[in-house]
C-alpha cells in the first residue's frame, strides 16, 4: 500500500513537469511567432547605435539598449559594445535617433467611413512618417465616439488594424455634456480625454458645445485629471459660409474663403473659453482638469488671450499644425480646395508670428489635425472652396514640413523633440511615452534631416489619397528611415512589418 502511494505520487510530479514543459515551450512558440511578424528584427533584445540621439539631457553619441519593447539602458561608450560579438547591435551613423512622434490629432474615420481613410492606411502612413502614437479624433468615423458603446466599436476596428500604438478622444456633445452617467461611463471605458466643437462640426452626429456644456464637462474631467481639447471658433449668423455663396462672391476665390472665418472667430471662441477655464486653477472648482486648445491659426488677439490665461494659472495648452507654419494665404491658388481647412491658413504676417510664439515657448505643441475625405468631396475639379470638405492631409509627412519650413527660423532636433513628443505624451497621459528614458516604451524613429526628396507619386505613399494632400510636388528634407514602436521595427525604408502590432492604448 505504501509504495503504491509511493509511486503514484512520482507519476503525479511526472505529469506535473511534462504538463510544465509543455505550458512553457507553447508559451513561448506563441510569443515568438507574432513578435517576428510584428517586427522587421526578430530581436527582443539588442542596441541602436548612432551619433546623434536625442535625449531630454540633449543630443548624444552612442547606443540604445531595447530589451522586451523598453529602453533598458543609454550609454555613450559604445566601443565597449562593439567588442562583444554577442550583441545585436544596428548602426544607425549619422542619422538622427529621436523619440517617435506622437500626434495628439488625427481622424482615422474608422469604422463607417474608412473610405476616407481608415486603421490600417492611417497607422501606416504614421509609422512610414516616423509617427509612433497616434491619438483618434471622436468624429468623423460613424458612429461619433460619445459613448462607452460607440467607443467599444471604435476599439474593435481597431483590433489588429493598427501598426502604431493608437489612444482615442471622447466626443462631449451636448447630449452627453449634462449627463455625468453617460460622460463618466465613457470615461471609465478609457478616452483619454475629450474633445467638443464650438461651431458646427461638418458631422451629423456631433453637434457643437458652447460653454455651460464645457464647464459641465471640464468639472467631471477634474475628477479624471484627463484633458479637453476644443475646436475653438464661433461661427456668426453674418459669417455663415452660404451668405457669401449668393453669386457676388467668387466661391473659387481663397480670399472669399478667408472672409467667412476671420481671426475674430477664434478669439471669439477662446475668450469665451476662457471664462470657465478659471476653474481649472489651483483650488478652482476643476482643479485637475485641463483645457487644450487644438490647431490655432490666429496669432494675433487669440495667442495674446492664451498667454493672458496662462499667466493667470489657467491650466490651458495650444497646439498649431504644419500646414499653418508651411502655407500662407498668399501663395494658395484659386480652387486649390487641397488647403481648404477651419480655422483657415492666414497671411504670411500672421505664419511668421505663429513660428515666433512656437519658438518662444507660447504654442506648447505640434499636431498633424490630418483630416482626410473622398477626393470627390474636396470637390477637386469645381474649386468650390464654400462647399468643399475642410480638412488638410499630412500624417506621414509631418516630421519632413516641419523641419523642411523650421530651417529658416533655425529650429533644432530637441525642439521638435519637445513639439511632437515630450509635451504630445505629456498632454495625453502617456507616461512611458514621449523621449528617449530609461524605462520608456522604446518608440523610436530614425531619420537623416539632411536628405532630402521631391513628394510625388512616385514617393511612396501610405495615405489613402495623397491626390488631395496640399504638399504633393514639394521638395522636402527629412528621409525617415527606420521606427520602432515598443521595441518592434514596424517600418524600414518603405516596407512594414507584417502584422500589425500597435496597440489601442486606454486610460486607467
Ligand atoms: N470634421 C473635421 O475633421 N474637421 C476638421 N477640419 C478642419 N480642421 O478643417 C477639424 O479638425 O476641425
Ligand atoms: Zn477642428
Ligand atoms: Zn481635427
Amino acid at each position: 500500500m505504501e509504495k503504491y502511494r509511493f509511486e503514484w505520487k512520482i507519476f503525479s510530479l511526472i505529469m506535473i513537469l511534462v504538463s510544465y514543459l509543455l505550458f512553457v515551450y507553447v508559451q513561448s512558440y506563441n510569443s515568438k511567432l507574432p513578435q517576428e511578424n510584428c517586427s522587421l528584427v526578430p530581436n527582443q533584445h539588442f542596441w541602436i547605435s548612432s551619433k546623434r540621439i536625442v535625449t531630454p539631457q540633449g543630443i548624444i553619441s552612442g547606443a540604445v539598449e531595447i530589451k522586451d519593447g523598453k529602453i533598458a539602458s543609454i550609454v555613450t561608450e559604445v566601443e565597449k559594445l562593439w567588442k562583444s560579438e554577442l550583441l545585436q547591435i544596428i548602426d544607425y551613423g549619422d542619422a538622427v535617433v529621436m523619440p517617435g512622434l506622437i500626434d495628439v490629432h488625427s481622424h482615422l474615420d474608422d469604422p463607417g467611413r474608412a473610405e476616407w481613410e481608415g486603421f490600417p492606411s492611417g497607422t501606416k502612413a504614421a509609422a512610414a512618417g516616423g509617427l509612433t502614437t497616434l491619438v483618434d479624433m471622436p468624429l468623423n468615423s460613424m458612429p461619433s465616439t460619445v459613448s462607452r458603446d460607440t467607443f467599444k466599436l471604435k476599439l474593435k476596428a481597431a483590433q489588429k488594424r493598427i501598426f502604431v500604438d493608437v489612444g482615442f478622444w471622447g466626443g462631449l456633445v451636448p447630449e452627453n455634456a449634462f449627463n455625468p452617467f453617460v460622460l463618466k461611463d465613457l470615461l471609465n471605458a478609457g478616452v483619454l480625454g475629450l474633445k467638443s466643437f464650438m461651431c458646427p462640426s461638418g458631422i451629423d452626429d456631433f453637434p457643437m458645445t458652447n460653454a455651460s456644456h464645457i464647464k459641465e464637462g471640464l468639472s467631471i474631467l477634474a475628477k479624471y485629471k484627463r484633458p479637453l481639447l476644443v475646436h475653438a471658433e464661433i461661427q456668426k449668423e453674418l459669417e455663415n459660409p452660404s451668405d457669401l455663396d449668393d453669386g457676388s462672391n467668387d466661391p473659387r476665390s481663397y480670399s472669399t474663403y478667408l472672409k467667412t472665418r476671420p481671426p475674430s472667430m477664434e478669439e471669439e471662441a477662446i475668450s469665451e473659453l476662457l471664462t470657465v477655464t478659471k476653474d481649472t486653477r489651483i483650488g478652482g472648482s476643476a482643479e485637475g482638469a485641463h483645457l487644450h486648445i487644438v490647431h490655432l491659426s490666429d496669432s494675433s488677439s487669440s495667442l495674446g488671450l492664451i498667454k493672458q490665461a496662462k499667466f493667470r494659472g489657467d491650466s490651458v495648452t495650444v497646439e498649431t499644425c504644419p500646414h499653418y507654419l508651411a502655407f500662407s494665404a498668399e501663395e494658395i491658388p484659386n480652387g486649390d480646395t487641397r488647403f481648404k481647412c477651419a480655422p483657415p491658413i492666414r497671411n504670411e504676417a500672421n505664419k511668421q508670428k505663429l513660428w515666433e510664439a512656437l519658438m518662444d515657448g507660447h504654442i506648447d505643441m505640434l499636431s498633424s489635425d490630418h483630416s482626410p475625405t473622398e477626393p470627390k468631396l474636396k470637390l477637386l475639379e469645381d474649386g468650390n472652396f464654400l462647399r468643399a470638405w475642410g480638412g488638410i492631409s499630412s500624417l506621414q509627412f509631418v516630421l519632413p514640413i516641419t523641419w523642411t519650413y523650421g530651417q529658416k527660423y533655425g529650429i533644432t532636433l530637441e525642439e521638435l523633440a519637445s513639439w511632437w513628443s515630450e509635451r504630445p505624451a505629456k498632454l495625453a497621459g502617456l507616461e512611458l511615452k514621449g523621449a528617449i528614458k530609461v524605462g520608456n516604451f522604446a518608440d523610436i524613429v530614425v531619420w537623416e534631416p539632411e536628405v532630402d526628396f521631391d513628394l510625388t507619386q512616385d514617393h511612396p505613399i501610405f495615405i489613402k489619397h495623397p491626390e488631395i494632400s496640399a504638399y504633393m510636388g514639394k521638395k522636402l528634407y527629412g528621409k525617415i528611415s527606420s521606427t520602432f514602436v515598443r521595441g518592434n521595427l514596424v517600418y524600414k525604408e518603405g516596407i512594414h512589418a507584417n502584422n500589425a502590432c500597435g496597440v489601442t492604448i486606454l486610460a486607467i
